[in-house]
């Protein structure tokens, strides 16, 4: 299958301090891939640099289609409704603005996300502002869907639908995806693939297959086998990070 990402040898270092070191991964059209590894050990920059917020000093990079990108704080314009913040990703759009509108709609009903279009985002909860971000990155219908600690900043029940809400989307639209976290249950659910970074300078220490788990969120969570995984990954961790 065609690759999405292809990365090679990848180096970076910001002024005197190295933090990617011989990073080496690919993947495929379609695929999901979560990146685990100790704070600050280089998984934002990694990302960064996937979508060219930065420049690599070592090693190549290509990326195959576009690429959108989704942080742990919203970052939504103050000043923006919600849908004036979703159709400010339609800039380049040849759609007209009626058009937009209706596309815009029809995404905040797939993520649940009732009469806000005209609200301004201070006046929504922390994950009603998180699905617009969401709505933001996924207009455009990205190849690549980059995701940083996206649901870290949301509470555990808001957090549990938000996760369950990506799930099904990918169900119907299988965008590739790199979702970082340092949550073990998010990274299981969403992803086919689990990379662990090392210290930084990083690079990859392990790649592990997700085997196929319950699709729904109440089994996932009261799986005998997911409890498992989590353990081996768990001590992965601790190993890598020793
Ligand atoms: N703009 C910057 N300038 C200089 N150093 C930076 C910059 N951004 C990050 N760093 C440093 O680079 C290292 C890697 O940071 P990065 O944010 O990529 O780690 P991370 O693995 O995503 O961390 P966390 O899990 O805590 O979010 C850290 O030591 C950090 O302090």
């Amino acid at each position: 299958m065609e690759n999405c990402i292809e990365i090679s040898n990848l180096g970076f270092t910001y002024s005197t301090q190295p933090v990617l070191a011989e990073v080496n991964f690919t993947l495929k059209r379609s695929e999901s891939l979560a990146i685990l590894g100790q704070s600050g050990c280089g998984k934002s920059t990694l990302l960064r640099l996937i979508h060219q917020l930065l420049t690599p000093d070592n090693g190549n990079i290509h990326i195959k289609g576009q690429s959108s990108i989704l942080f742990q704080d919203d970052r939504l314009m103050p000043w923006q409704t919600c849908m004036g913040n979703v159709r400010l990703a339609l800039t380049r759009s040849s759609l007209t603005r009626p058009a937009q509108t209706e596309q815009i709609t029809t995404l905040f009903e797939k993520l649940q996300i009732p009469e806000v279009s005209n609200r301004y985002p201070h006046a929504l909860s922390g994950g009603m502002r998180q699905r617009v971000a969401l709505a933001r990155a996924l207009i455009n219908q990205p190849d690549l869907l980059l995701l940083d600690e996206p649901f870290a900043a949301v509470d555990h029940f808001t957090r549990q639908a938000l996760i369950i809400e990506l799930h099904q989307l990918r169900q119907t639209n299988p965008v590739s995806m790199v979702l970082v976290t340092h949550n073990i249950d998010e990274a299981l659910f969403l992803s086919d693939r689990i990379l662990i970074l090392g210290n930084s300078p990083t690079s990859v220490q392990h790649s592990v297959e997700v085997p196929e788990l319950p699709t729904d969120w109440q089994s996932f969570y009261r799986s005998k086998e997911v409890a498992n995984i989590k353990v081996d990954i768990l001590s992965t961790l601790e190993t890598v990070q020793q």
